[in-house]
C-alpha cells in the first residue's frame, strides 16, 4: 500500500491554496439528482471521495462528466433509472446515504446498504430515517443490520421534525427529500454546519424554497421541480485548518488563500490562545507561529459553530508539542482517539479516559512508523512528523487521499519534505 516518508521540516513558508470543501460538494453531487436538468459544479476538489460519489450518480443512471483536473464536475440526471445503490461504492464513503433523498423524491424508492466512511464511531442513521418516516417514507431495515434498507414513498408529504442530535447528514437528507415534498417541513434542532447553507444556497438557485439554513431552525417549503444550475463550492475550513495548524505547529508564517475566517473562528481563537498571530489581508489568512512561544490550551469539540471534530486530531499534534498539558474532550464521535496510540509511538505519553485525552506536551516527538487511521487521523500524524526527530513513514494514506486535495504537492510548496512512496 502507498505511503509517505515525512521528513522533520524547517518552519513552513510561503502560501497555500484551499480546495473546494468536501463535506459541501459531496451532497450538493447528490442533490444534483433531483433535477433531470444540467448542474454544474466548481471548485470541485479531486478527491477519492468525489471519485466515488461520481461513481455512484452514474450507477443510479446519471450522466456525469468529471473534469477535475479543472475542478469542475457535471451531472445530468435526466433519467434516474436505479434505486439500488451498490454495496462496493457505499462501503467505501459515509455520504452514500446522501442520495436516499434524492432517490425517493425521484422514483418513490431507495435500496442503500449501511455506508461506510472514517471508523470513528458507531455513525448509526436512525435520525435520516427518523426525518424520512415523517415525511411519509415505508423503511424496511434489515433485522441484523448487515444488508441493505429498503425505503419506499408513493409522494413525499411535509411534516415537522425535531432531530435529537444536530446530525449534519440527516439534515442534508431530510432538506434533499423535503426540497420535492408537499407542503411544509420544519426541521428543528437542524445541523448549522456551513456545508448545510452551501447545500441550501444550491438547491435554492434550483429552485427550492429553503429558509434557516446555518441556523437551528430550517423551513422547506416543497416545490413541483428543481432546474439545473451552476454553483461554487466553498472552500474547505477543514483542509484550512489543517494548514494552519502545520504553520504554527513547524513555528512558521505561511498566507493561505481562499479561506473562509468565519467558518475556521474555533480554529483561529483556539490556535491564538495558544500564542499564534493570525490576521486577515486582501490576500488570505496570515498565519504566523513564529512571533511568540507556542503553550498548551484545552479543546473540547462540538457541533458547528463549537470546535470542530474533524479539527480534533490535527490540533492534538499541535498539543502533543506545545508547552504545558492540556486536555482534549472529544464529545461528537464515541471513538476518535485512535491516532492517541500512533502519536504515542512517537513519544507524546498521551492518556485517554473515556472521551478524554491528557496530553503533557513539551514533548520532542521522534519519527516512527505510524497508521493513518482514519482520514484527519492521517492530516494529523503527518503534522507531528513534521516536528519529529528523523522521518516518519505513513501507512493507509488512502484516507488522506479521500479529503484533501494535491496534499503533498500542497506542503512541499510551503517547504516540506513528504515523499510518497506508491504501491508495487
Ligand atoms: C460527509 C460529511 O459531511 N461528514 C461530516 C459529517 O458526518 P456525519 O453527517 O456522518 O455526522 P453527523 O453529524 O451525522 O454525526 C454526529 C454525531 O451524531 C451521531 N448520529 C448521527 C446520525 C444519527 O442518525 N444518529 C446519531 O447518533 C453520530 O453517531 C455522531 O456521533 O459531520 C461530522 C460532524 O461534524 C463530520 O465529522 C464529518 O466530517
Ligand atoms: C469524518 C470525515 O469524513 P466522513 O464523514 O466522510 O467519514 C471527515 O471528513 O473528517
Amino acid at each position: 500500500m502507498a505511503k509517505f516518508l515525512v521528513q522533520k521540516s524547517a518552519p513552513l513558508k510561503g502560501e497555500v491554496e484551499i480546495s473546494g470543501a468536501k463535506n459541501a460538494v459531496l451532497p450538493i453531487m447528490a442533490a444534483a439528482l433531483l433535477t433531470d436538468e444540467k448542474c454544474t459544479i466548481m471548485e470541485t476538489p479531486a478527491l477519492r471521495d468525489v471519485d466515488v460519489m461520481c461513481r455512484l450518480l452514474r450507477s443510479l443512471g446519471a450522466e456525469v462528466n468529471d473534469r477535475l483536473d479543472e475542478n469542475i464536475v457535471e451531472i445530468e440526471a435526466k433519467n434516474v433509472v436505479e434505486s439500488e445503490a451498490p454495496f462496493e461504492l457505499v462501503k467505501k464513503m459515509r455520504a452514500s446515504i446522501l442520495v436516499i433523498g434524492p432517490l425517493l423524491a425521484r422514483t418513490g424508492k431507495a435500496v442503500i446498504p449501511l455506508p461506510g466512511g472514517c471508523a470513528i464511531g458507531k455513525r448509526p442513521i436512525e435520525l435520516h430515517l427518523k426525518g424520512l418516516r415523517a415525511l411519509g417514507v415505508e423503511i424496511k431495515e434489515d433485522e441484523g443490520h448487515q444488508g441493505p434498507l429498503e425505503a419506499r414513498v408513493d409522494k413525499l408529504m411535509g411534516n415537522d421534525v425535531y432531530l435529537d442530535f444536530p446530525s449534519v447528514g440527516a439534515t442534508e437528507v431530510i432538506i434533499m427529500a423535503a426540497a420535492l415534498a408537499e407542503g411544509t417541513t420544519v426541521i428543528e434542532n437542524a445541523a448549522q454546519e456551513p456545508e448545510i447553507v452551501d447545500l441550501a444556497n444550491f438547491l435554492n438557485k434550483m429552485g427550492a424554497r429553503i429558509k434557516g439554513a446555518g441556523t437551528d431552525t430550517v423551513k422547506i417549503e416543497g416545490v413541483e421541480r428543481l432546474h439545473g444550475v451552476s454553483h461554487h463550492v466553498i472552500p474547505d475550513r477543514i483542509e484550512a485548518g489543517t494548514f494552519m495548524v502545520a504553520s504554527v505547529i513547524t513555528r512558521g508564517n505561511i498566507l493561505i488563500r481562499n479561506i473562509l475566517p468565519d467558518h475556521v473562528k474555533p480554529v483561529t481563537a483556539k490556535l491564538r490562545e495558544c500564542g499564534a498571530e493570525i490576521y486577515m489581508t486582501d490576500e488570505g489568512m496570515v498565519v504566523r507561529g513564529d512571533v511568540n512561544p507556542i503553550v498548551s490550551t484545552d479543546i473540547k469539540t462540538l457541533p458547528y459553530p463549537g470546535f470542530p471534530t474533524d479539527m480534533q486530531s490535527p490540533f492534538m499534534a499541535l498539543l502533543a508539542v506545545s508547552k504545558g498539558p492540556s486536555v482534549v474532550i472529544e464529545t461528537v464521535f464515541e471513538n476518535r482517539f485512535m491516532h492517541v496510540a500512533e502519536f504515542n509511538r512517537m513519544g507524546a505519553n498521551i492518556k485517554t479516559d473515556g472521551n478524554c485525552a491528557i496530553i503533557p506536551g513539551d514533548k520532542q516527538l521522534q519519527g516512527a512508523q505510524v497508521v493513518a487511521t482514519d482520514l484527519r487521523a492521517g492530516a494529523a500524524v503527518v503534522l507531528t512528523g513534521l516536528v519529529a526527530e528523523g522521518t516518519t513513514e505513513v501507512s493507509d494514506i488512502y484516507h488522506i487521499d479521500r479529503g484533501y486535495e494535491r496534499f503533498v504537492e500542497k506542503f512541499r510548496g510551503l517547504g516540506a519534505t513528504i515523499i510518497r512512496i506508491e504501491d508495487n
